[in-house]
């Protein structure tokens, strides 16, 4: 038997006899509004914001609200467990917390405080590239918690050597390589407050604390801080990468390599044969290609296509426990949340990442259950009807 998720519900209810309620709501898609209203509107707006118009991201949540769970009875629920196999480990619960840069936008502590949160709940921590904060810092502020590292592949392949070289030292054990970002996509919110926050040199930490990227710097990052933010921005991402490139990270990376960003088919059997490991499917919670196919609509195909051979992971707009079982009925082994973490940090810190984290895990159990499902496993495409 894997850890009863659904035990936080009768917690609620039990502090409630003293007249406790929750300090943030327990329906994860009120976060956005609240944190509207509290949190530093540049900050907020660069969390919230999408590309273009915001049409990805509204179909992200048409893509999981167009599909219905058709729930089944008297099937045995009175045991269940969330826990699945990704990538040759156990993991408690099909969750972990998606690569978040520039957090300490949205709190102090940050992407620690983040990591802290997943290490505490058990659910895999994976830390951006564009951290505020020092991978070894993150680390050492996890113990021997479960932590995976996302890579903005670097133009200047020894900055990109050096990073994998200090995440492998660092206790992070997957690489994420997330390919749909070479360049920011057209962002109005972020655009019309003419914010960036790397220009505040937030994001930057992991960058101007390596040796590979101060080697190619004039000046130390604290003489000339702008020349160094300059070298970040020109080398953070390639647009001229190709597939044959991915030879480099397998020769580098020990541990498995999962690419993120996969939307076609297609793609995900490249990755396939070039000897990755798994894919996320994800259009980056609609913030890069506006008018693109919603995430949950390309899972199938991926799922149909690479499912025997690669981990298939997804993310891009998960909010519910529900939207989990979703997206694992559709193919997914685990999902990935952004944004609703990202709220929980800046509206209470570790406690509300935590609480984001308890309140999905709680659901999905319930979710599993009342659907007649004692595990992950049980699901398949034939427990959802997609209305038209
Ligand atoms: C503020 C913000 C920063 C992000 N930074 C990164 C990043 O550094 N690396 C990355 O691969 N994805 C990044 N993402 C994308 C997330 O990893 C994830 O794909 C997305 O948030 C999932 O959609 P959701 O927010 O609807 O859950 C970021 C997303 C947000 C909202
Ligand atoms: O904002 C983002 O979506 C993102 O992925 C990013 C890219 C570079 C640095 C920080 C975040």
């Amino acid at each position: 038997m894997g850890q009863r998720w659904a035990d936080f519900q009768y917690e609620i209810y039990l502090n409630g006899m003293t007249g406790a309620t929750p300090r943030l709501p327990t329906d994860l898609t009120r976060l956005e509004e609240l944190a509207e209203h509290r949190l530093p509107p540049r900050a907020v707006g660069y969390v919230a914001g999408s590309a273009g118009s915001g049409t990805t991201a509204a179909a992200n949540r048409e893509a999981l609200d167009r599909r219905r769970i058709v729930p089944r009875m008297l099937r045995d629920v009175s045991e269940r467990d969330l826990s699945v196999e990704v990538l040759g480990r156990t993991l408690p619960a099909p969750l972990a917390l998606a690569p978040v840069g520039v957090l300490s936008i949205m709190h102090p502590e940050g992407e620690k405080a983040a990591a802290r949160a997943a290490a505490a709940q058990g659910v895999p921590y994976i830390l951006s590239s564009a951290s505020s904060t020092p991978m070894e810092e993150v680390a050492s502020a996890m113990g021997d918690a479960e932590r995976w590292f996302q890579l903005y592949w670097p133009k200047d392949p020894e900055v990109a050597r050096s990073f994998l070289d200090r995440a492998k030292a660092s206790g992070f054990s997957v690489l994420v390589v997330t390919l749909d970002t070479p360049m920011l996509a057209w962002r109005p919110r972020d655009l019309d407050e003419a914010y960036l926050p790397f220009l505040h040199g937030v994001g930057t930490a992991n960058y101007f604390t390596d040796p590979a990227f101060q080697a190619g710097l004039a000046k130390p990052v604290n003489e000339d801080p702008n020349a160094a933010v300059m070298r970040f921005v020109g080398m953070f991402s390639d647009p001229a990468k190709t597939w044959p490139d991915l030879a480099f990270l397998r020769e580098h990376w020990d541990g498995p390599i999962v690419l993120k960003g996969i939307l076609h088919p297609d793609d995900a059997q490249q990755a396939a044969e070039s000897g990755m490991d798994g894919v996320i499917v994800s259009n980056h919670g609609g913030r890069q290609v506006a008018g693109s196919i919603g995430a949950a609509d390309a899972l199938p195909g991926v799922a149909e296509a690479v499912g025997d051979r690669l981990t298939v992971l997804f993310d891009s707009g998960i909010r519910s426990g529900d939207d989990i079982a979703k997206a694992l009925a559709l193919g997914a082994r685990s999902v990935l949340i952004g944004r609703p973490y990202a709220y929980g940090l800046g509206l209470d810190g570790q406690a509300g990442v935590e609480h984001v984290i308890r309140c999905l895990l709680a659901e999905l159990d319930l979710t599993l259950a009342l659907s007649g499902h004692a595990s992950p496993a049980s699901l398949s495409p034939s427990d959802l009807i997609e209305h038209h």
